[in-house]
C-alpha cells in the first residue's frame, strides 16, 4: 500500500481535545495524544475509561462533539472502510474472523477488493506468524490463540504504518504473549506506528515506547512505561486495583 510520505515531524497518530458523549454520558473529555512513526504507544485504563471508544473515534465509528483525529497529518477517514487506503489495519476484541472460510482466505479479506492475486504476500504473513501449516484449515477450527494470530495476520496483510490492536494479549498465555510481544516489536522495528489497547500490564510495560492512561474519559497521564508505573495518580486509578501484574 503506498501512503504519501509525510515529513517525520508529522505524527502518524494525533488525537487532539477529542470530546465523546452517548447521549447524556461524557465518554471521552479533551484526550489529546500523538502517536509517532514506528512509536508503540499503549492506551490502558479502567474498564469502561472509553479505550475502545479512542479506536472507534479514529476509525470513524464514533463521531466526536469536539477536537479531531489526524492521521499522517490529515483528518482521519470518516468512514471505517476507508481506512486501509489511509494506512490504518485494526484488530477487534471479538477478532471478526470468518469461521467457515480458511485461514488464508480470512487473510485476503482485506486485500479482496484491489488488483492482482496477493496470495504470495498472505502466506508471508502466514509463515511470519507460524501459521504457514494451518493455512487451509477453516478458522473457526482453530484453538484461539491461533484465531487471535489470524486476526493479527489479517490485520498486517495491508502493510499498514498505524496499526490499532485492541487487547491482543487477552486471553492468552504467557509463551503466547511472549511472542505477541516480538511480533509488536518487529512490526514497530519496520516503521509502523502502533496503538495498543491492553489490560495486561507486563506486556504493555514491556512492548510500549510510551503509556497514555484513561480514567473517566480523560487522560490522567502519559510517559514513558517507567513514569507511569511510579504516578500515584495511575496507582490509584488502575494499576493498583487489581490488574494483571
Ligand atoms: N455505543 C455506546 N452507547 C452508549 N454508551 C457506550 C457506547 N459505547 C461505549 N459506551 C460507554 O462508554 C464508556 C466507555 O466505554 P469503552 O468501551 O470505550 O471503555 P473501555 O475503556 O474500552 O472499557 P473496557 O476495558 O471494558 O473495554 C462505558 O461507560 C460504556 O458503557
Amino acid at each position: 500500500m503506498t501512503i504519501p510520505s509525510t515529513p517525520d515531524a508529522v505524527p502518524r497518530l494525533e488525537i487532539s481535545g477529542l470530546g465523546v458523549a452517548f447521549g447524556g454520558l461524557t465518554v471521552l473529555d479533551d484526550v489529546s495524544f500523538t502517536v509517532g512513526r514506528g512509536e508503540t504507544v499503549a492506551l490502558i485504563g479502567p474498564n469502561g475509561a472509553g479505550k475502545t471508544t479512542v479506536f472507534n473515534a479514529v476509525c470513524g465509528l464514533v463521531r466526536p462533539h469536539a477536537g479531531g483525529v489526524r492521521i499522517n497529518g490529515r483528518p482521519a477517514p470518516a468512514s471505517a472502510t476507508r481506512l486501509p487506503s489511509a494506512g490504518v489495519s485494526r484488530t477487534l476484541q471479538g477478532l471478526g474472523l470468518f469461521e467457515r472460510m480458511t485461514v488464508l482466505e480470512n487473510v485476503l479479506v482485506p486485500l479482496s477488493g484491489t488488483r492482482g492475486d496477493h496470495t504470495a504476500e498472505a502466506r508471508a504473513i502466514l509463515a511470519r506468524l507460524g501459521l504457514t501449516a494451518l493455512a487451509e484449515r477453516p478458522a473457526g477450527a482453530l484453538p484461539y490463540p491461533e484465531r487471535k494470530r489470524v486476526a493479527l495476520a489479517r490485520a498486517l496483510v495491508t502493510a499498514p504504518d498505524l496499526l490499532l490492536l485492541d487487547e491482543p494479549a487477552g486471553g492468552l498465555g504467557a509463551a503466547d504473549i511472549d511472542a505477541l510481544a516480538g511480533t509488536v516489536a518487529e512490526v514497530a522495528a519496520s516503521g509502523c506506528s502502533v496503538l495498543v489497547v491492553e489490560h495486561h500490564v507486563d506486556f504493555v510495560m514491556g512492548v510500549a515506547d510510551r503509556i497514555v492512561v484513561l480514567d473517566f474519559g480523560r487522560v490522567i497521564a502519559c510517559g514513558t512505561p517507567g513514569e507511569v508505573r511510579g504516578d500515584p495518580a495511575v496507582e490509584a486509578a488502575y494499576l493498583g486495583l487489581g490488574a494483571a501484574s
